[in-house]
């Protein structure tokens, strides 16, 4: 079956890339993306400068297959490895280019934005709005005046398609006050939705240790576990976003999933934790099984279930 797309005017010669964080924080991880059988990649977000991170242990996948818990404090090479990465990427490639922007400021983050506009290169911008694990900084994806104040600034900077990558919200009050700032920017082509649900706590029953260094142990909750709110952010936003798309993530672990993932509206999937523990081989793994799963429903293209979840 067809499980190709485009996302922001882009094509994608299918729905699957990875989530940013995960196996692509330098060259030598993104190598291992260009070669995998992903339809595209995005980069790790960046900061103006490079970053460390926090302390190991810092990731840990969770017993049973449920997920994972992470709070790696946005270690990156900083923005510029990723601009020279951009600057000299094959965009005859077919597979399209993502570049994730995470600055620790409105100053950095326009500092940022500039930089790649300056250089006008092919790839699409998604600034992250929803890193959890920066000790001392709120998320900006929660303080919706903040994140309006943002784009206002970001999005003529910009000045084409780009996406944003928000945290998992959990009331409908809070979808449409999100909701209701998004619809202001024309040029904000998607939104991702979820990143990891923010400040869980892992606690090793034998040990009885946190799973954890940073934090005292609390940090984003990924994997199987946060497949159904994942699902909730992708069908609130496709609902309520007309004319613009959503890059599901959250919980993919099969091309199950990911089927879900389209029928609540996703026009991308990506996939982070299953990425993490199984390596780059879920693509081609992923991909098969979504489109056995359209054959035997009878889908021949994304189009023809996208959105279609059906209410009772
Ligand atoms: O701790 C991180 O680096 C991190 N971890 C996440 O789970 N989501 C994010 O957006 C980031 I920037």
């Amino acid at each position: 079956a067809d499980i190709s797309t485009t996302l922001a005017g882009v094509k994608l010669p299918n729905l699957l890339f990875n989530a940013s964080g995960v196996c692509c924080q330098t060259e030598a991880d993104l190598k291992l993306m260009v070669e995998s059988e992903s339809g595209s990649l995005i980069t790790k977000s960046a900061t103006y400068e490079q970053r460390d991170g926090n302390p190991s242990p810092r990731y840990n996948p969770l017993p049973g297959g449920i997920g994972s818990i992470n709070s790696m404090g946005l270690p990156n090479e900083g923005y510029e490895y990723y601009l020279n990465y951009a600057k000299n990427y094959d965009y005859s490639s077919k597979k399209p280019l993502f570049i994730s922007l995470s600055g620790l400021s409105l100053a950095d983050n326009v500092k940022m934005c500039e930089a790649f506009v300056a250089a006008d290169l092919p790839c699409v911008l998604e600034i992250n709005y929803s890193c959890p694990n920066v000790p001392g900084k709120p998320q900006m994806g929660y303080d919706f005046e903040a994140m309006e104040h943002s784009l206002s600034v970001l999005a003529p900077i910009i000045n084409k398609p780009f996406g944003i990558k928000l945290p998992p919200y959990f009331d409908i009050a809070h979808f449409d006050q999100a909701a209701a700032v998004f619809n202001k920017f024309d040029n904000l082509a998607f939104v991702t939705c979820i990143n990891s649900v923010g400040n869980g706590l892992a606690i090793d029953f034998e040990t009885e240790e946190a799973l954890i260094k940073p934090k005292d142990g609390f940090g984003g909750l990924g994997g199987l576990m946060i497949l159904n709110t994942a699902l909730a952010n992708v069908n609130a936003f496709h609902r309520r976003l007309p004319g613009k798309q959503i890059i599901g993530v959250g919980g993919v672990v099969s091309g199950k999933e990911a089927f879900l993932h389209v029928l609540a509206g996703a026009s991308a999937v990506q996939i982070g934790t299953t990425l993490k523990e199984e390596g780059p081989a879920v693509f081609a793994r992923v991909a098969k099984e979504l489109s056995d799963i359209m054959i035997a429903k009878g889908y021949k293209t994304l189009e023809d279930f996208r959105g279609k979840v059906k209410t009772l």
